[in-house]
């Protein structure tokens, strides 16, 4: 498959096929393991394919309209970008490939707080007072005051929402990053930590990473695994712009964000990578809007990868999506292109699926354009 020659690609699994031939183990193993026996990883997208779309007909679907608001902003689909560390490894431009791909399909980016980019290099190479909302995504860090900054440095820097990730007090158990003993190339860093160079080469274990990944025994070193609500409600104290949480799979958890008062939810299970056997998050996806009841905005990442998905997941009651590995093996095949190219790919096929289903706005999308078969056993 050549370059050149985008049209040779027809979905959003060219992409990762040519990624897979193309990128070095380190890296290739890092960004498409799950946990453990992958069972959740395989779940996101075939969970998909148990939900069956019911189209209505004959109701004029020349003009197809997939704008869509989040937190208030107006983008021009409600497919956006997940945070996914360490882009630079699959793309030399990284982080800043696909911040200027999403400010030209006009979607929102949500930057890893582990990224091989700073929060403001990311920024700069977006045009200064564009729309296209950036977000910031964050771990509590053992170091409190290095918390409390990335939260300064993304709002000084023009980020308009906070993502915090929930669901990683932990790394999960990534068998292929164990056996590799992951490290991040040394020609890169965690940009947002600078003064700590090399971080992810250090082999201190602790109990938990015994026999780890570089990448566990690194997370298991900076995160605090104290993390819980009152921490949430420290965020939103300190934050002047939205906090949402990313990490929600169940209707108790999503009451209790509401009440910590959260601005928006993220139903997620990290791409499969943290607790293996948690449930597809488009199956987690209904029991957390209706607990949540239109109080706040609910997203969902995870398995997203044809436009029929991203229909699916608006029925269910997602007010926009989230990509992650298909931005990474975009962002290997090509760059900025590369991500636009897979991004306009994804659109075209949301707009075919709302025009056969009679739904001319996104707001047209509803419960009863879908139905759900039975879960099949794991
Ligand atoms: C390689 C990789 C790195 C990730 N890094 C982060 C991260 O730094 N912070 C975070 O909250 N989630 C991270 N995620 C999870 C994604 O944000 C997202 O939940 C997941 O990738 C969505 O599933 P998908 O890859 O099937 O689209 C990462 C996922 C992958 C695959
Ligand atoms: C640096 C890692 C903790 C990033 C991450 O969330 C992941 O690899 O899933």
């Amino acid at each position: 498959m050549s370059k050149a020659d985008p049209s040779s690609f027809v979905s959003l699994d060219d992409f990762e096929q040519y990624a897979q031939a193309n990128l070095d183990r380190n890296a290739l193993d890092y960004y498409r393991s799950g946990a453990q026996d992958m069972i959740t990883l395989r779940e996101n997208q075939r969970a998909f394919d148990r939900i069956i779309i019911r189209p209505r007909i004959l109701r004029d679907v020349s003009t197809i309209d997939m704008r869509t608001n989040i937190q208030g902003v107006s983008i021009s689909s409600p497919i956006c970008i997940a945070p996914t560390a360490m882009q630079r490894m699959a793309h030399p431009e990284g982080e800043c490939a696909t911040a200027r791909a999403a400010e030209r399909k006009n979607t929102c980016m949500i930057l890893s707080s582990w990224s091989t980019t700073s929060i403001e290099d990311v920024a700069a190479t977006t045009t200064q007072g564009n729309q296209s909302p950036k977000w910031l995504q964050l771990y509590i860090y053992k170091d409190r005051k290095a918390t409390q900054r990335l939260i300064e440095r993304a709002q000084d820097a023009g980020y308009t929402a906070i993502a915090l990730t929930v669901d990683t007090p932990y790394l999960g158990r990534r068998l292929a990053d164990i056996r590799n003993r992951f490290r991040l190339p040394s020609h890169l860093t965690m940009a947002n930590f600078s003064d700590q160079k090399s971080q992810v080469s250090q082999s201190k274990t602790t109990s938990i990473s015994d026999n780890a990944s570089g990448l566990a025994t690194y997370v298991a070193s900076q995160i605090d695994p104290t993390l819980s609500w009152k921490h949430v409600e420290w965020v939103k104290s300190i934050a002047r712009i939205p906090v949402l949480v990313k990490g929600v799979l169940t209707a108790e958890d999503a009451k209790l964000a509401v009440e910590a008062g959260v601005d928006g939810i993220i139903v997620s299970n990290h791409g499969g990578r943290q607790v293996d056997t948690a449930p597809a998050t488009i199956d987690a996806l209904e029991e957390v809007s209706l607990a949540v009841d239109g109080r706040v905005e609910v997203y969902l990442d995870g398995g997203i990868r044809r436009g029929t998905d991203v229909f699916k997941a608006l029925a269910l009651g997602a007010k926009a999506v989230f990509l992650g590995r298909p931005v990474l093996w975009a962002l290997n095949y090509n760059g900025e292109d590369g991500v636009v190219e897979m991004l306009e790919m994804i659109n075209e096929e949301l707009r075919l699926a709302m025009a056969l289903t009679g739904c001319v706005n996104v707001s047209d999308i509803k419960r009863d354009h879908v139905r759900v078969l039975p879960q099949a056993r794991l």
